[in-house]
């Protein structure tokens, strides 16, 4: 469902992405983790077509999400996946209602109003219906983003800093919903530094450092990597401590999806002005 394959972006002369590969499959729930300025956002955007790699390549849903030879994103593939970045960029003159109203018509959605009713329920925002996007919290903001990108259920969601702002009942509400849409087959990758949030929930992790992949793997490989460590977050510190004793692989981790899963051929490998 994602292959990203030797992912590398330039900012000017900036390396922020320095050849980070792994494949995730439909159901499986990735943790993007590392410090400030690892290059996790630079990765989201680059899977969500928001800014062009530099060079590799990033296959979602069968489908290349950027095309160097024809310069087009395939507006097909959008609709497959759905990027909610820490800071959702809402309409300013819409309320909680014509935004999802709004992102119903545009993907099409059969029967989006009982589906908006739905959502504003799951997610606590009934009584804001009629609010305008600027008049809600931080949480609220977030909430609505998320609810606007399950409105037409996207087989691949791109999470970026979700839990931030929400309250304990919206971080319940919103863990349970990611487990309930990769048990229906999206694919989910969220990027957090609350590990112990999404601990329970990811069932794949990545965990980046100065641009580069220091781990890809099933999070319960990397906690055995590190017997010492009695939670995710130790062994995250373990695997991005100058001093540890892990050792990335060439190119990847001990648990290398490429080989093991999916090879990535050098048809797909494509290279980004
Ligand atoms: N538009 C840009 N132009 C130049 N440099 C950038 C740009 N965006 C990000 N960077 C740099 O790229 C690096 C990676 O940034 P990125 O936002 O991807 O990190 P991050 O892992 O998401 O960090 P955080 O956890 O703080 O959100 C940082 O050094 C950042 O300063």
């Amino acid at each position: 469902m994602i292959h990203v394959h030797d992912l590398r972006k330039l900012y000017d002369d900036y390396l922020a992405v320095d050849g980070v590969s792994f494949s995730l499959h439909p159901g499986q729930i990735c943790g993007l983790v590392g410090p400030n300025g690892a290059g996790k956002t630079t990765t989201m955007r680059c899977l969500a077509g928001l800014i062009r790699a530099t060079a590799g390549s990033i296959e979602i849903a069968g489908g290349r999400i950027c095309d160097s030879s024809t310069q087009r994103d395939s507006i097909a593939l959008k609709r497959q996946l759905a990027y909610v970045p820490d800071d959702p960029p809402l309409f300013d003159d819409l309320t909680v209602q014509q935004h999802l109203d709004f992102i119903g018509r545009i993907y099409g959605v059969t029967d989006h109003l009982a589906k908006a009713n739905s959502l504003l329920s799951q997610f606590d925002l009934q009584n804001k219906r009629d609010a305008g996007a600027t008049t809600l919290s931080r949480g609220m903001r977030q909430k609505l983003a998320v609810a606007c990108a399950y409105l037409y259920d996207p087989s691949v969601l791109l999470l970026d800093e979700p839990l931030t702002g929400l309250d304990p009942p919206g971080i319940r509400t919103l863990l349970q919903s990611i487990r309930d849409r990769a048990a229906s087959g999206a694919t989910i990758i969220i990027s957090s530094h609350l590990l112990a949030m999404i601990e329970d929930v990811c069932t794949h992790l990545l965990v980046m450092q100065n641009g580069k992949a220091k781990y890809f793997g099933e999070s319960a490989d990397l906690r055995s990597q590190f017997p010492e460590a009695a939670t995710l977050e130790a062994a995250y510190f373990a695997a991005t401590s100058d001093h540890s004793s892990y050792a990335p692989l060439p190119g990847l981790s001990a648990i290398d999806p490429l080989n093991s899963h999916h090879q990535v051929t050098s048809q797909s490998t494509g290279v980004y002005s």
